[in-house]
Formats: structure tokens, sequence, C-alpha cells
């Protein structure tokens, strides 16, 4: 038990077995996303995000943008007021602290204990064996999702920091990460969402590969962060269909990025656009634009 809040923490998840969620067919994806996107703008989910000083103002925004009600509370003593009452919990530990990890801690007990998902970004958690280990104590906590870069997902799923790792940015495709993601998938009985020039997302069975996106959204800090709080809003309102709502959630914040470039001169103004383009997003463009399907 934690002695400042109360908290007891979970049991440790071990190895969960996951089932396989439904296929859904290779064209009903744009229709699934379209009706997921509504359903989030009419509930406005409640999003608690623990995270880092970086990513706040874009995720925030994204969120809004989506649909979603963003809330950035992360004091260990809100906890037991608020996160019972939150939809859904994204956690990220981009800039890590003794003081954050404690408050992350907290909050994805008392999510679980409340019956919310929550899902992981364990950015850089090769950096250092800080991060390493306060990442494989976060998965005793059971995450509904992890989504990472190809090698944060190869890392934390050898459980060990690889060579190469350059801090918060990939050195790896999203392809070499695949059987790493689906290992880990089975070994948490979590969705792992692994983000690149291809979003790769399984189960640990099946992987959906979203195709979406452009590659200048790597030259916006806290892309990756933004998106996994979507993936946080989406699985707040098909929490029994994660797998679906982690594809939907990444391949919607790829198409706003593919509209929102067709205006954009640069980074700055892709930012600026990408927001723009998720709040006007129809479904007409939606569905013309989704591409994506099962790689496995
Ligand atoms: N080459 C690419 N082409 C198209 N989209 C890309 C490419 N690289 C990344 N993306 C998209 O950019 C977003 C961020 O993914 P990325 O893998 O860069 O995350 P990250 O490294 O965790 O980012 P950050 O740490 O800055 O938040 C995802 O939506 C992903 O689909
Ligand atoms: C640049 C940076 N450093 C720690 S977190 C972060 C945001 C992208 O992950
Ligand atoms: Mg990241």
């Amino acid at each position: 038990m934690d002695t400042q809040t109360g908290i007891t923490a979970t049991a440790p998840a071990g190895k969960i077995p996951q089932p396989s969620e439904p296929h859904l067919p290779d064209d009903q994806w744009g229709h699934r996303a379209w009706e997921l996107l509504q359903k989030l703008r009419s509930r406005a989910p409640l999003i608690q995000c623990i995270t880092n000083v970086v990513s706040m103002d874009l995720m925030a925004n994204l969120l809004l943008a989506a649909g979603a009600s963003p809330a950035m509370l992360s004091s260990i003593y809100e906890i037991s007021d608020f996160t019972p009452g939150v939809d859904a919990l994204c956690i990220n530990i981009g800039t890590l602290s003794e003081d954050g990890l404690a408050s992350m801690r907290a909050a994805a007990a008392v999510a679980v204990k409340a019956g919310r998902p929550w899902v992981l970004d364990p950015v850089a958690v090769s950096a250092s064996d800080f991060r390493m280990e306060a990442c494989l104590g976060l998965l005793e906590l059971r995450p509904a999702v992890i989504r990472g870069n190809a090698s944060e997902i190869l890392g934390l799923a050898a459980a060990r920091r690889i060579r190469n790792s350059k801090g918060v940015d990939s050195s790896h495709q999203s392809f070499d990460a695949v059987e790493a993601a689906k290992s880990l998938s089975r070994s948490i009985g979590a969705i792992v969402a692994v983000s690149g020039a291809v979003d790769y997302i399984t189960d640990g069975h099946m992987v959906v590969g979203a195709f979406n996106g452009v590659s200048m959204l790597q030259k916006i800090t806290a892309t990756g962060c933004a998106v996994t709080a979507l993936i946080a809003a989406f699985i707040s309102v098909e929490p029994l269909r994660a797998l679906e709502a982690t594809a939907c959630a990444l391949s919607i914040f790829g198409v706003a990025a593919e509209l929102g470039m067709e205006m954009a001169s640069g980074p700055a103004s892709l930012r600026m656009h990408l927001i723009d383009c998720l709040d006007g997003l129809n479904e007409d463009l939606l569905v013309s634009r989704m591409n994506v399907y099962r790689v496995s």
C-alpha cells in the first residue's frame, strides 16, 4: 500500500490470456472509425493524462480536437478524488521523476480498481535503468494498451536496455518490432501498438497495419505522446474492442496529418493544421482516406 495515498496496487498481471477480438473485414475500417469518432464527439470522455511537460499542450489540444475532455492532473494528493471518475487514463514517462512515478503507479492502480482503462507510453524506456524499472513495474498494473515507437517496444519486450537507443526517437523501423509487440502483448495481456511509417497494432495473435500519416510528424515533438492519449480516448468509448479502437485512433490521427500536410509549409504549420483537420474531420474524408488492414 502507498503510505501517502492509502492506495493498494493490484496483483501482478503475469501471463494473461488475451482473447482475440473478432476480425473486422478490411473494407469496414473507415465506417468503424467514423462510428467511434462520432461516439467520442457525443460523449466527450474525460481523459486524465499524467504526461511529460513537452507533450502537454499538443496532447490536450488534440484530445479537444477529437472531441474528448483532457485533464492533465498529476499530483498524488488528487488521485483518490479524481481518477475514479475519469473515463480513461494516459500515462507517459517522457520526463520521469520519482514523484511522477509515484503518481503514475497510484493512478493506474485506482483506474484499474474503478474499471477504467489506462494506456502506457514507455518513452525512451531503454535510456536508463530508472525508466526500464518504472515501466516494468507499471506493466504489472495492467495497461489496456501500450503504444511506443519501434525502439521502445523492442526494449520493453526484451525487458532490457537495447543498444543504439537514441533517447526519445526511434532508431528502428516499426516493422522490426512486430514480433516483439506480439510477444509483449501476449505476456501482458494488453494491446500493443508500434508507431512509425506504418503503425502496427496487435492483440498478440493478429496484426493490423495502419498506413495513414506523413513523415513530417517526426519533426513535431510529442506527436507519438499525443496519439497515445487519443488511443486512451478511443478505448474509453469502446473498451471491449481495444484493438479496433487503437487502430482507429492511430489511423484517424494519420488522416488528419495527411489533410493538414496539404496546407502546411513545415512542421510548425503542420502542427496547427493537424489540430484543425482533426477537429473538422467528416465522414467522407475519413472513409475515403483511411488505409487500415490486417497484415497477419
Ligand atoms: N515515416 C512516417 N511516415 C508517416 N507517419 C509517421 C512516420 N513516422 C512516424 N509517423 C507517425 O507519427 C506519429 C508519431 O509516431 P512516432 O513513432 O514518431 O512516435 P514517438 O517516437 O513516440 O514520438 P514522440 O516521442 O515525439 O511523441 C504516429 O502517428 C506515426 O504514425
Ligand atoms: C523531447 C522529449 N524529451 C522527453 S519527452 C519528449 C517528448 C517526445 O517524446
Ligand atoms: Mg514517444
